[in-house]
């Protein structure tokens, strides 16, 4: 048999009808999928089947509505954190991006519904708290999957307490002759983990520990995990946040939801004790997120190819 001379690309692990119960074998043989993925890409698909259909095709809509509404209303939607607040490219509008902060929290989506139709929207409120309480799921099993596997799961509860989210909602025009277009430059995710959806337009690409670039082919039923930045500080860079872009090709307009976990304002990530030996020395200081978003956000973070490292690398 010769070698394979494509990469293989990341695995697809399936959260379908398994409870997804800690402690059960069936959650033991999924982590052991987990751990594999993340220690060889930072990322997999999952299947996750407990979103409907036609729940789906209301968060299409709901995606379309939204991006259909004047440039100046979106332009409402503005936070402290720069990347959640409504980004444009520059004209032609070619890439589009909006964050609802702690969109799982009922009271925080209708305040984001309510800035952009004063009037009330509850369909669109209903629709992207349910989808954020749901996905949240994929992102509270891959988490606790993380802090089992390497033994610190006595953190958890100061884990996830730490932790807040934020569902970013973006448009990538399709380019209009058979170009391939960059729609967001390679980069890591600033936070613990993203868990990222598409309408049936592909373009996200993932790059691997050799540097190759693949494509990620989504099925409808399925999502994709990423470990970012915080987690990859936080493992003591046991696990690696992968470089990612998104290339658009295809003729018709790509909507994605990626569902971002990341530390509340004022945490400070410090990878345990336990995580920290002779073996794996510290590869990151101890930092303040808050901080580090706002190198994020300075020009030598904008130019960084590596941002954690070069933020706090030890
Ligand atoms: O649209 C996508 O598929 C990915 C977006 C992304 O990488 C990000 O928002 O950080
Ligand atoms: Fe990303």
């Amino acid at each position: 048999m010769g070698s394979l001379e494509f990469p293989i690309g990341p695995p697809v692990v399936n959260f379908c009808k398994q409870d997804l119960k800690p402690g059960t074998s069936q959650w033991d043989y999924l982590k052991y999928q987990v751990k594999h993925a993340l220690e060889e890409y930072g990322c997999f698909k999952v299947v996750y089947d407990k979103v409907p259909l036609d729940f789906r095709n209301d968060v299409f809509d709901g995606l379309k509505e939204l991006f259909n509404l004047p440039t100046e209303t979106k332009h409402r939607i503005s936070y402290g954190r720069a990347f959640n607040s409504y980004l444009t490219s520059p004209q032609p509008t070619l890439f589009e991006s909006i964050g609802v902060e702690d969109a799982d929290v009922f009271e925080m989506a209708q305040s984001f519904t309510n800035t952009l139709w004063p009037e009330g929207n509850p369909n669109f409120c209903k629709t992207f708290n349910s989808y954020a309480k749901q996905i949240s799921e994929i992102d509270h099993a891959v988490r606790r999957m993380v802090l089992e596997m390497f033994g610190v799961e006595k953190y958890y509860d100061e884990h996830f307490e730490s932790s807040c989210k934020v569902l970013r909602l973006m448009k990538y025009k399709a380019p209009e002759t058979n170009e391939k277009r960059v729609g967001i430059e390679s980069h890591t995710d600033e936070g613990i983990v993203t868990v990222i959806h598409q309408n049936q337009i592909s373009g996200l690409e993932i790059q691997s520990k050799d540097g190759e670039w693949i494509s990620v082919e989504l099925s409808p039923r399925s999502f994709f995990v990423i470990i970012g930045d915080v987690l990859m500080g936080w493992t003591n860079g046991r696990l690696r946040a992968p470089q990612h872009r998104v290339c658009v090709r295809e003729y018709n307009d790509r909507y994605s939801l990626a569902l971002f976990s990341m530390p509340k304002p004022g945490s400070i990530v410090k990878a345990p004790e336990e995580l920290v030996d002779e073996e794996h020395p510290l590869q990151f200081k101890p930092f303040e997120y808050d901080k580090f978003y706002e190198f994020l956000c300075s020009d030598v973070g904008l130019n960084s190819q590596s941002f954690l490292k070069d933020f706090c690398g030890a």
